[in-house]
């Protein structure tokens, strides 16, 4: 196995979670932790008040399930409140203490006071700190405190830390967050001036870029690391400088992932978490981080191939919806029921070796025909293996008939299963070993298609981030902005991901809220499938519309009234929009570059096909062309003479 990159030796990453940021109750919620592989977790006091159990029985459960408890949280409103309250709250910090010798943890969070009684002043709260570092070392726990965002009189970690300092006592630490220093803007390069040994834990979150309510964001729409827009790696690039070397605690208020499976958002946690770390590492090679050894994130070259699976009734349906766009069927499978298409570089499998125990054939009695596999082009596949599964991802692989190649392969989102190709000797000469030539039967001409532009992946809303998260921890890979198509049935949300620098690598992913958009039937009725469409690119799609007329190809109508618009959208000759119509060639153009669109119909529950040409340096989808494609499509897919409903 070759790792190019030196492996460096690190201890294991200390990852913890809080509960809050998980669905269920505790037990669920302790087993999909420490199934995802967090080291630790942080009790969230009301997860713990709500559940019915002992702090002993929750200590024993964490145990059960290996997981230490990183903290407990959070204590509210303690510095600077006038008697009564103060000594009140010493109370009540006292009774917590207790309830964490039970629970067997030694850390307690006190996050920045936001009570309208309490008073300011940084040596008052440094007084009140120091006064309770010396009750918490009679309880044998510490005390690490967090500046709130949006906290009365403490909201910058650069005032939690001045109060801690000036506190100057062994039982009390600060406690960073990622979320409180990055949502106010606040340079995380302050954080380097902290001594590591004062940070008693580090928090982690994300999130999306929102002009919101500091509370309002926080407490919503918090996601892991790289799932937002926050500089998460330039904070943890600060605290690493620190030596900083305890437990990286997930801490994420989102109300979806509440909502969501415990199961999959731990495991998004902990990918997250790895993912980060790695980057981290890479970014500050003098720091010893405790990062696992893996490759650098694999840069995807291009799609190879699409395989689709199918039955031997369906299969002529999707052969002859080929030949018209122009492919040939090339080669035959030596062993199995497979049959090559290509033209220019892409390469369609048509796969109906469905009985047995292929995973082709249960996806295909789940889903029914659809693009189950991709093969992705990369420079060392072997590499691309190691790093996907260091990040969680599973490996996949079949039982294989003699002579043929154990092709590197992971399970991919939505069901599928990815490919991983380069140029090696073994792999790059499949075609030629596993296929037999046959003499190209060709329904028409070549349509001078050349390679796969971009796959679009349709899913739930709810799973969006996990697919990006995959793509973009595994593969060097860049979102571009979220953009939302409304479609008559609901709103769509889409996001590209493409390869960042020379990789041709891309992958749209639109996100329907409900089944009634068309892209929420086609996940509704492929009961999850996922890759709806497959767009190849030409650099003539004129020439390519002419020679799909002549194979009989059937583009999608597009309304008159687009072409309308059009024309007075962008000013454009009646020639040219003439020419565009007469082909069912949708446009766009941007600073950029111009974009022209020519989609199939669709085939089953809503799979199509599209061709694209990009001139310039145009490097978006079209995406104000969607809502027109998908009212074509809908109109062909209501029954001829059923009325609008
Ligand atoms: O939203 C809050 O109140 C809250 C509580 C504890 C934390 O650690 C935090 O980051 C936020
Ligand atoms: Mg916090």
């Amino acid at each position: 196995m070759a790792i190019t990159d030196t492996p460096r030796l690190r201890t294991p990453l200390k990852t913890s979670i809080a509960t809050v940021s998980i669905s269920g109750e505790f037990p669920e919620k302790l087993a999909a932790i420490a199934k995802a592989g967090f080291s630790g977790v942080e009790i969230f006091e009301n997860d713990f008040l709500t559940y019915d159990a002992s702090p002993r029985e929750v200590a024993r459960m964490a145990a059960d399930h290996g997981l230490a408890i990183t903290l407990f949280q959070p204590f509210r409103d303690f510095e600077g409140m006038p008697e009564p309250h103060r000594s009140r709250a010493f109370e009540r910090a006292e009774r917590k203490f207790e309830v964490m010798g039970e629970l067997g943890t030694d850390l307690m969070l006190i996050c920045s006071n936001v009570s309208p009684v309490s008073l300011g002043g940084i040596d008052r709260a440094a007084a009140d700190f120091h006064a309770l570092g010396d009750l918490a070392r009679r309880h044998g726990v510490r005390v690490g405190y967090e500046a709130l965002a949006w906290g009365r009189h403490i909201n910058d970690h650069r005032d939690a830390w001045e109060i801690v300092r000036r506190a100057d006592h062994s039982h009390i630490g600060i406690i960073l967050d990622s979320f409180h220093t990055l949502s106010r803007k606040i340079d995380p390069n302050s954080i380097r001036a902290i001594p590591g040994d004062k940070i008693f834990i580090v928090q982690l979150a994300d999130a999306p870029l929102f002009d919101m309510d500091l509370l309002y964001w926080s407490r919503h729409f918090r996601n892991m690391p790289g799932e937002g827009d926050l500089p998460v790696i330039d904070f943890m690039r600060a605290v690493a400088a620190t030596g900083y070397t305890g437990p990286l605690s997930l801490e994420i208020f989102n109300d979806q992932f509440r909502g969501g499976s415990a199961k999959a958002i731990a495991e998004d946690g902990h990918r997250s978490l790895v993912n980060l770390m790695d980057r981290v590492a890479r970014l500050e090679p003098d720091i010893r981080i405790e990062a696992p050894a893996m490759p650098d994130r694999v840069v995807a070259r291009g799609i190879e191939f699409v395989e689709f699976t199918t039955s031997t009734e369906e299969k002529p349906v999707l052969e002859a919806l080929l030949g018209t766009l122009g492919f040939a069927r090339t080669g035959r499978h030596r062993n199995r029921d497979v049959d090559l298409f290509t033209q220019g570089d892409i390469r369609i499998v048509l796969n109906t070796d469905t009985d047995g125990e292929t995973f082709a054939g249960a996806s295909y009695s789940v889903h029914g025909t659809n693009a189950y596999a991709f093969g992705l082009k990369v420079d060392d596949a072997q590499n691309a293996l190691v790093r996907a599964t260091a990040l969680d991802a599973a490996a996949f692989s079949e039982p294989r008939k003699p002579g043929e190649t154990a092709v590197p392969a992971i399970r991919g989102v939505g069901h599928g299963v990815v490919y991983l190709l380069d140029d090696s000797e073994d792999l790059a000469g499949i075609w030629q070993r596993e296929f037999l030539p046959v003499d190209p039967t060709v329904a028409g001409q070549s349509a001078l298609l050349q390679h796969v532009d971009h796959i679009a992946q349709t899913t739930q809303y709810e799973e969006m981030l996990t697919w990006m998260l995959f793509y973009s921890s595994i593969f060097a890979i860049r979102r571009a902005p979220m953009v939302d198509v409304v479609d008559p049935g609901g709103l769509v949300r889409s996001q590209a991901l493409e390869s960042e620098g020379e990789g041709r690598f891309r992958v749209t992913m639109n996100g329907a809220d409900n089944r009634k958009t068309f892209a929420g039937k086609f996940l509704a009725e492929g009961f999850g499938t996922s890759i709806q469409h497959i767009a190849f690119a030409t650099d003539d799609i004129f020439a390519t519309a002419v020679r799909l007329a002549a194979n009989g190809f059937q583009a999608l109508p597009i309304s008159r009234n687009y072409y309308d618009d059009l024309e007075a959208r962008f000013g454009l000759e009646p020639d040219f929009s003439d020419a565009l119509r007469a082909a069912s060639i949708l446009y766009d153009r941007d600073e950029r570059g111009e974009y022209f669109q020519i989609y199939s119909r669709t085939f089953g529950e809503g799979f199509f096909f599209e061709i694209v040409e990009r001139r310039g340096d145009y490097a978006g989808y079209g995406a104000m062309n969607a809502p027109f494609r998908i009212a074509a499509q809908r109109r062909l897919a209501r029954p001829a003479g059923m009325p609008r409903r």
